[in-house]
């Protein structure tokens, strides 16, 4: 028999989604709120753009450069702004995936746009929120040489999706976590081709 691919609650996918990674307890939590939140990388010439936290959600880890949707925009608006706001670049953003994060203890679940871009304009600047750094996407460092993706630096939950961003495979996935930013259930899938 085929296995089930339950699709867990939050998820929003327009397509039919195919499990990537699975695990973690029986449950989800119940979400009964949402806030919404972008999410956005910059993916050329074998490297990749992320930034360290300053402050605020995250703080000490590195990500994408996003934050909170504003009302009445867009979160491809959003991601636009924050983007411009925490590196001080323009790139024409496209959304890869989607991802649904609820913390034990915080009640609005985190519902992630994630986009990402091939170029950008404009000259990449270190802001008040993000120290902007470049990784290599690459396995092997011969020649000039950056670090690789700093994954035990970053959210839990990056190492699972991540890669799929890196090889242009629309995603989307849920995890829940502890208090700790454990994670104690997770759920990721990539669209069928
Ligand atoms: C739980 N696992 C997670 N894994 C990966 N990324 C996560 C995440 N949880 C939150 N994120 C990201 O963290 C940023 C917070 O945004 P945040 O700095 O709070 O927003 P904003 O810039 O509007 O805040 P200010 O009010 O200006 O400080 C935002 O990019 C959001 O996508």
């Amino acid at each position: 028999m085929a296995a089930e691919c339950v699709v867990p609650p939050g998820v929003v996918h327009d397509r039919p989604l195919v499990e990537v990674h699975a695990g973690g307890v029986d449950e989800w939590v119940p979400i009964k709120r949402v806030k919404m939140f972008t999410n956005a990388f910059i993916v050329q010439d074998g490297k990749i753009l992320l930034g360290y936290k300053k402050r605020g959600i995250g703080q000490g880890l590195f990500n994408g450069f996003g934050g909170k949707v504003e009302a009445g925009e867009t979160p491809a608006e959003a991601a636009v702004r924050e983007l411009r706001e925490e590196a001080g670049i323009d790139a024409p953003l496209r959304q890869i995936g989607m991802l649904s994060f609820k913390v034990e203890d915080v009640e609005e679940a985190f519902h992630i746009d994630i986009f990402m871009a091939e170029e950008h304009t404009g000259t990449i600047i270190e802001t008040e929120e993000m120290r902007p750094q470049w990784f290599s996407t690459t396995t092997q460092t011969d020649g000039d040489i950056l670090p690789p993706i700093p994954y035990e630096n970053m959210w839990a939950d990056d190492i699972f999706w991540l890669p799929l961003l890196l090889s242009k495979q629309k995603f989307a996935g849920r995890a829940d976590f502890n208090t700790g930013n454990k994670m104690l259930k997770w759920w990721f899938g990539k669209e069928t081709s």
